[in-house]
């Protein structure tokens, strides 16, 4: 596979998209989260690859050589892995764009990130727009980025089409079955969404479908009785009958993925569930009996219930909407219980006056989430109260993304993998005002500003790499495709 890399690893040497000048060191700590458990120790890294873990004992008998960077009791983790999100470049970097995008995410302790082929422009549906993402991307990346394909009515039917988008790079394929807002990226229905799981089988990559089905909305938004600008006449015209409406017909293809199946191989991956009702436990015996599917759900919906958002708020407005306080519980529940898989950020931002903040227009502002930069604290700060441990955190947000994008030597610290490595302080409280150093192009539009959150990101290791640690490092990014 294709991952776009900022780096060319032959000029490790003269390396200067590291803050740390070795190319041999060791990271200590007292909470390093590795698969098999918590342990107080030390990562060795050499070039891009971690290759020894040891533990404090074992650490303090043995003679070594390289450098020794000791994070006292900052938890060491592997990196995040971002499977979805919107970098809007080319054709719309005044949304984001490939440099502030993945310096937030830096910035956040996300070490990959997958890039969506909607929002730029064109969208990556073909080999010839995949190589326009891969030519923007170049010299202006801080972390490790690869790519979706899109799966749209234009390619479905078209098996050379895809296989060659798939052999160009593309991790695998996203699609639609509600319109997706932008023109260039119609919406799929089920006999697309067949086509392209056969295809994507002889691969063996995924297929990321946002499920929702557009149902008759009871709502008449001309009647004058709804105010636009109240949270809850939104929340009308999406309820979850469309999230059920789309699982229901997914599962109809599904069956096709079981050992045995004609589309055995491909993979089905609902992203941003936000109904932790019927639509959750539609999927529950499928994904129990065989059919390959997966389940993500964003940061947003588990901090945010819709009983809190203010009149005008449009920063909140994304799609599927932010349910209740209720339905919050309930994914926290399915999240810790194991039927939602993993998480991603969903970042889809746009320019500030695309979300008519002063307007407050929740039917006319653009619907998408900002919050890269703080998925991680954000994950952390709204999950201390239902438990969550440092290694769920890394189970949802680098072993399992990790899986479903096929990086194998990523998501996890583990000897060979890469030293894709977050630093941070899970006890350090900061406020996120207008003096907080936000790196996404449009601040104003971000989620989470004006919150209190812990948990706070102090180093960032890609692939051996010391891209942040308070601030980034300084770099013209080369960057190449590489294969895995
Ligand atoms: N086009 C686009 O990014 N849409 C995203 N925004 C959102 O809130 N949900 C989405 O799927
Ligand atoms: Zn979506
Ligand atoms: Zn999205």
């Amino acid at each position: 596979l294709f991952l776009f890399y900022f780096k060319d690893s032959s000029e490790l040497s003269l390396n200067k998209c590291s803050l740390l000048p070795y190319n041999h060191y060791w990271i200590t700590s007292k909470r390093i989260v590795t698969p098999h458990g918590v342990i107080s120790g030390a990562v060795e890294v050499e070039g891009e690859n971690i290759v020894s873990i040891v533990k404090e004992d074992d650490w303090r008998r043995k003679s070594r050589t390289g450098q020794v960077i000791d994070y006292g009791e900052a938890v060491i983790m592997p990196g995040l892995i971002d499977v979805h999100a919107h970098l809007d470049e080319p054709g719309r970097t005044e949304w984001e764009g490939f440099l502030s995008g993945t310096k937030a995410a830096a910035a956040g302790g996300i070490t990959t990130l997958i890039d969506m082929p909607l929002n730029s422009y064109p969208s990556t549906v073909s080999t010839e727009t995949l190589k326009l993402k891969l030519e923007a991307a170049k010299k202006r990346i801080h972390v490790d980025v690869g790519f979706w394909g899109g799966l749209v009515p234009e390619n479905a039917f078209n098996a050379t089409a895809l296989e060659a988008l798939l052999s160009a790079g593309a991790l695998g394929l996203k699609s639609f079955m509600c319109p997706s807002g932008i023109n260039d990226f119609p919406m799929t229905n089920s006999s697309h969404i067949k086509e392209g799981l056969s295809v994507l089988a002889k691969y063996k990559r995924p297929l990321l479908v946002h499920a929702e089905i557009q149902q008759d909305s009871h709502l008449d938004i001309d009647d004058g009785k709804d105010d636009a600008r109240s949270y809850s006449t939104y929340l009308k015209t999406r309820p979850p009958s469309w999230e059920e409406a789309a699982i229901r017909e997914l599962l109809a293809v599904t069956k096709d993925t079981r050992t045995g199946g004609p589309a055995e191989g491909a993979h089905l991956h609902v992203v941003h569930l936000s109904d932790a009702s019927t639509s959750l436990d539609l999927l529950k015996a499928p994904k129990d009996n065989g059919d390959s599917i997966t389940i993500e759900t964003c940061p947003h919906y588990l901090a945010f219930s819709a009983e809190e958002i203010q009149d005008g708020d449009t920063r909140f407005k994304c799609a599927p909407p932010i349910r209740d306080a209720a339905n919050k519980e309930k994914l926290w529940e399915a999240l810790m219980e194991g039927h939602i898989d993993m998480l991603s950020s969903d970042h889809s931002p746009t320019v500030p006056e695309l979300k008519l903040l002063d307007e407050g227009n929740f039917l006319k502002a653009w619907g998408g989430i900002s919050s890269l930069q703080f998925v991680l604290p954000v994950t952390w700060s709204y999950g201390r109260k239902y438990g969550v441990t440092w290694e769920q955190i890394a189970s949802w947000w680098s072993e399992r993304p990790a899986k479903l994008a096929g990086l194998d030597l990523k998501g996890a610290i583990a000897i060979g993998n890469h030293a894709d490595i977050v630093v941070w302080e899970p006890e350090v409280e900061f406020h996120i005002n207008d003096d907080y150093p936000i790196y996404i192009k449009h601040p104003s539009i971000s989620a989470y500003l004006g919150r209190r959150l812990s948990g706070k990101v102090a180093a960032t290791f890609v692939r051996g790499n010391l891209v942040f640690k308070g601030h980034h490092a300084p770099a013209a990014w080369m960057s190449l495709p590489l294969l895995l």
